[in-house]
């Protein structure tokens, strides 16, 4: 198999398969890559793909890709010129929240932290002509003398991946999704601080599925058509002088993004807000607590999960309403209330419709029938039952009091 050694792993390169449930499959064998070049569509998801692994992953890998879901058609977003950004990714028309801006299937994927120039230097070689030349068009940050290309380009671009197999980290380079420029008005929570944009963001979040080898691209709230759809690239709940210092360590740019450019009072006003929301993300009432704990307030988690949301919105950061609310829907659901829990069930269905059916689906049976819902922190209307037995136990224990 050959390959390269670092510390005591071996990193050896392994192509996709490539034909999606077909029996076409690509080999290992560089001619073989060749000839899949005609059938690539420079306007539709890429159709070869090289991973840099270590080789105890490769068995694990798909050997036939299941078929990706559709590429909008017409399409929801295009690549064009953002000026000084470079190329940015646009709202080709208005996009609902919700919606599947876009499918895209990875170039290239690699280990997130490789410091051997061989392996990246033989992936560029061994991409089908046309990859590599969608992979060099991407843009890279980082100095040719300090890495190579192909990991300048991962390190600019790549999304974090989870692979079977032994632990490691792992980004996936892809043509269309890094084309989104960044915007300090993103949730940063699964991204490896070794490599760029978003697995989850605010205003627009990606979701890998390495059984089709495709990442979709979901829309967190409505874009108007022509309007910029953006990630953030950096922890967006980190003060602005933290924010900036990393994007220009890391990618080389200043921000000049809203949210950056604001005068002295409203940043720190800003900064506030966020560092609010950092606290509350650790210290938050949780679900579960709750739901077990009859000494809170029954509008505990409404009052807490509220404060959030207004930080959040006045922060624009999206992609915290969908789990917020999904919590807001479930605490109305044990505390029986039908009207409260349609309000935002409505909305977690609203926005997980694409991107999570599964999820909208059960949101829209409970809706249909709240005796259906069952989940382990209890079932429709259980919290307000413990309520109403609680309340005669007292009036039991009053009655009983001697006088
Ligand atoms: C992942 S790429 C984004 C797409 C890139 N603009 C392109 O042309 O392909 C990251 C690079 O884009 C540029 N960039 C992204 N967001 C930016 C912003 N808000 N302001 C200035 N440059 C930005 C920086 O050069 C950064 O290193």
């Amino acid at each position: 198999m050959g390959g390269w050694t670092h510390v005591d792993q071996t990193f050896v390169l392994h192509n996709a398969p490539i034909a999606d449930g077909s029996d076409e499959i690509i080999t290992d064998d560089r001619e073989e890559a060749a000839l899949v070049v005609d059938s690539e569509p420079e306007s539709c998801i890429a159709t070869a793909c090289v991973f840099l692994v270590t080789a105890p992953i490769v068995p694990l890998l798909p050997a036939v890709l299941a078929p990706p879901p559709p590429d909008p058609d017409p399409p929801y977003a295009v690549v064009r010129d953002a000026g000084w950004k470079g190329a940015g990714l646009f709202a080709a028309r208005d996009i609902p929240a919700g919606a599947r801006i876009l499918v895209d299937r990875p170039l290239a994927i690699v280990p997130a932290d490789l410091p051997i120039r061989e392996p990246f230097d033989a992936l560029l070689t061994r991409l089908t002509p046309n990859a590599r030349k969608r992979l060099t068009a991407l843009a890279n940050c980082k100095a040719l003398a300090d890495h190579p290309e192909a990991e300048g380009i991962a390190l600019t671009n790549a999304i974090r991946v989870e692979l079977p197999g032994p632990p490691g980290e792992y980004g996936a380079v892809l043509p269309r999704v890094p084309r989104a420029n960044h915007r300090c008005v993103a949730w940063h929570h699964s991204l490896s601080p070794a490599l760029t944009p978003a697995s989850c963001a605010l205003h627009a979040s990606v979701v890998f599925d390495l059984p089709s080898l495709s990442a979709s691209m979901y829309a967190l709230r409505p874009f108007a058509a022509g309007e910029e759809i953006t990630h953030s690239y950096v922890d967006v709940l980190g003060p602005r002088a933290a924010r900036q210092a990393a994007l220009s360590a890391r990618y080389a740019f200043r921000c000049d993004c809203p949210a950056c450019a604001l005068p002295p009072a409203a940043a720190a006003k800003s900064d506030a807000a966020r560092a609010a929301l950092r606290a509350w993300s650790a210290l938050r009432l949780r679900l579960g607590a709750w739901a077990a704990d009859p000494c809170r307030a029954d509008d505990a988690l409404h009052a807490s999960h509220a404060e959030a949301l207004a930080l959040a919105e006045s922060e624009a950061l999206h992609g915290l309403r969908v789990p917020l609310i999904e919590d807001c829907a479930r605490a109305s659901a044990l505390l029986g209330d039908y009207p409260a829990f349609c309000a935002h069930a409505q909305e977690v269905v609203r926005l997980c419709a694409v991107m999570d059916p599964e999820r909208a689906a059960r949101f829209t049976q409970w809706m249909r029938d709240p005796t259906t819902f069952a989940e382990p922190e209890g079932r429709w209307g259980q919290r307000k039952k413990q309520r109403e037995e609680l309340e005669r136990n007292r009036e039991i224990d009053d009655m009983s009091i001697p006088w």
